[in-house]
Parts: C-alpha cells; structure tokens; sequence
C-alpha cells in the first residue's frame, strides 16, 4: 500500500521521480540573475514578510501545544513517510550523505530515524549557520558525537569538517500545496537549496499546511512533503 498522496484534490501528483540525484555545491553555478532582489517590489516584499511572520507565530504556538505522545507519534509517522522517500529516491542508501537537523522549537525528534540510516551505511550530517545570510554548511555528525552551540544556539557537531548532502530534511515552519516552505525566517534553506540541489524532501505537521505562503522570487519548491498523513509530491 502506498501511503503517497497528491497535495491538490483531482488528479495528478507527480511522482518526481525525476527529480533525484544531485550535482554537487557548487555556488558558482547559480545563474547570475537567479534572484534580484531590485526586481522585487518593495511593498508588497513588507506585506509578505509581515503575514508571514505572524504565520510562523500561531504555527509555532500550535505545535509547542502539542503533548509528548502526541509528538511521538508524529516523529514515528514522520519517519514511515521518510523511508517510503528512501525507497523511491535512494533504494541504496550506502554512502549517501543525509542532511537531518537538530530539533529545537518542538519541531518532530527525527534523531531515532537518522540513527537508523546510520547502522544502515548512510552518511549523516546536520546543518550549521556559518555566516549570517548565507547558505547553510552541512557538518558530519552520528548518534553521540560531540556539539558544540550554534547561531541561535542550535547544537551543531564539534568539528570543521563538511559534507555535501544527497538528500537534505527542511523542518517545515508552514507549508502550501504548491511544495513551499514557511521556516523560521532566515531564508537559509531558500539560500542553501540555490546554491546546490540535493533532494529537499520538508517534514512537519500536517496542521502547518497553508493555502499559500505566497511564494516570492528566491523561495524555492521542495521536491516532496511529508507529514504525519504521508509522503505529497506538489504538483508538477
Ligand atoms: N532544527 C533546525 N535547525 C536548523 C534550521 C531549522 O529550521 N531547524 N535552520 C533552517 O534554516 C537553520 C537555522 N535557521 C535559522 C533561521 C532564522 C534565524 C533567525 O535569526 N531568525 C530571526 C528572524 C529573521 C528575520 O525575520 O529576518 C529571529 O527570529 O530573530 C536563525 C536560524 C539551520 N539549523
Ligand atoms: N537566495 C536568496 N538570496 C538572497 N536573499 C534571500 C535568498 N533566499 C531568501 N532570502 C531572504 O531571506 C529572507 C527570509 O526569507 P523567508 O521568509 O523565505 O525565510 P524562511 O524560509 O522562513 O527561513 P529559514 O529557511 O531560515 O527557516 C527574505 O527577506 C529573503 O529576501
């Protein structure tokens, strides 16, 4: 039984089979006019930002509602979505560098999925905030490294190593239908997903789900959501 479900009513979620694989960070691919922040109109650029930002407010008061259990499970379902993406995307996941995070704010614990990819030959990495408005690094790290506290005091492991991911985990804030992404505000994986193009499969609460975010120039599509009602592909 497949868990995938269409984001829109009616037919036709793609199966985004094709968007695997993922050439590596390299920054100096990016076109030069991937995103010019003089062709935004400056206006509605505010209103965006402030119904965003009060979105991200009554998301984030939702979930730090939720009960512990209740976030359990949700991990749990989390994860079956997750491994249904490995079984499409990355039937052997030897080798291949999987970017999780460090859960903070009460985002899902995916730490005990991750564990699992690591004793199944994965690579494991977490991201880091190097410098202010800029992609995110991604650091090694396995189940009982050492960390060290971040920007924002996010742990991030204690080394000065990087890895270039295969497949990145986008803690969701909110999300739309379309396949975009509400976070904290940084713009940091909007930043980190233009600069190189690993897999960017989101992971939060199906309650998080908007009409839109309304998404503006330098927001970038995930390749699939998932939720604690499943693994969605936007729509093509
Ligand atoms: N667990 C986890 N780790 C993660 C992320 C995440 O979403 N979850 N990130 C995913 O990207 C990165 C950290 N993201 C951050 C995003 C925003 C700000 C921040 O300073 N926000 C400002 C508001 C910015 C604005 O509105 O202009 C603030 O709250 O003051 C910090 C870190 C890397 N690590
Ligand atoms: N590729 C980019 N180049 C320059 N600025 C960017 C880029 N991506 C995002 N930004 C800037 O970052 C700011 C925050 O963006 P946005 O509201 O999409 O954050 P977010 O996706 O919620 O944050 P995060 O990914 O850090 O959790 C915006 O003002 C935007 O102009």
């Amino acid at each position: 039984m497949t868990r995938r479900q269409p984001f829109t009513a009616g037919p036709g979620g793609a199966d985004g089979d094709e968007q695997g694989g993922s050439p590596p960070c390299l920054a100096a691919q990016i076109a030069p006019d991937y995103f010019d922040p003089l062709a935004v109109d400056a206006g509605q650029a505010r209103d965006v930002a402030r119904w965003r930002k009060a979105r991200r407010e009554e998301l984030l008061a939702h979930r730090a509602r939720l009960g512990v259990a209740e976030r359990q499970a949700i991990a749990a379902a989390i994860a079956r979505g997750l491994d249904e993406v490995l079984a499409a995307h990355f039937p052997d996941i030897r080798g291949k560098v999987v970017a999780g995070y460090w859960p903070i704010r009460s985002e899902p614990d995916l730490r005990p999925w991750l564990a699992r990819l690591h004793d199944r030959g994965a690579l494991l990495a977490l991201p880091e905030v190097e410098r202010r408005a800029s992609p995110l690094v991604f650091r090694p790290w396995r189940p009982g490294a050492l960390m060290r506290r971040g920007h924002w005091n996010i742990p991030v492991p204690d080394t000065a190593d990087r890895l270039v991911p295969d497949l990145v985990l986008a803690p969701l804030v909110g999300w739309d239908g379309a396949g975009y992404r509400l976070g904290y505000g940084g713009g940091y994986f909007d930043r980190t997903l233009a600069a190189c193009q690993p897999l960017a499969i989101g992971t939060g609460l199906q309650a998080a789900r908007l009409a839109t975010i309304y998404p503006q120039p330098h927001d970038i599509r995930l390749a699939a959501i998932v939720t604690e009602a499943g693994l969605q592909y936007p729509p093509r």
